[in-house]
């Protein structure tokens, strides 16, 4: 299933595209930063900020978008999601933000238009909850935390 997601530029972002596909079955948009040209963000090591995407958009009944670190500048320089995966709600209106904290050990520069983050777009259920007195029992049972074993 593809969803048609309605979006809003906001003036800032005027000028940058939109989030695409960078190859045929990526699962991610990419994310790029509307900062103004001429104030790029200066990002510290251990320091966060929160990043404008210049867009607001509405995820269809179903659905929610996460806002996921990119792997390369996490490798490249510890710039991820600080609170990965950002959750973009269905019924959100407003600027979609992208909260990134440079984990690495150098200064790092966001530039207007730097694909910062990804998009994802994954579809979500709702649950309810019905409170019973005990649960049904299973082979696993109350284990966990590497119940299992390490390797
Ligand atoms: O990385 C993110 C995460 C969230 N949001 C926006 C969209 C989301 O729908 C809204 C609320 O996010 P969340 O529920 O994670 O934050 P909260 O602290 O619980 O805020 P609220 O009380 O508004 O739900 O903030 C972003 O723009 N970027
Ligand atoms: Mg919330």
């Amino acid at each position: 299933m593809t969803p048609t997601i309605p979006v809003t530029r906001l003036p800032h972002a005027e000028g940058i595209p939109l989030p695409a596909y960078e190859t045929a079955l990526a699962a991610g948009m990419d994310l790029r930063a509307a900062v103004p040209e001429h104030e790029p963000m200066m990002l510290k090591p251990m320091a966060r900020t929160m990043v404008p995407t210049g867009l607001s958009f509405a995820v269809p009944a179903g659905f929610e978008a996460q806002v996921r670190p990119r792997s390369g500048l996490a490798a490249k320089a510890g710039i991820t999601c600080l609170n990965t995966p950002g959750t973009i709600d269905a019924d959100y209106r407003g600027e979609v933000k992208v909260i990134l904290i440079n984990l690495g050990e150098e200064d790092f520069i966001i530039r207007r238009g730097d694909r910062i983050a990804q998009l994802v777009i994954a579809p979500v259920a709702q649950a309810s909850w019905r409170e019973v007195a005990s649960l049904e029992e299973t082979a696993r049972g109350a284990g966990g935390f590497g119940s299992t074993g390490a390797a």
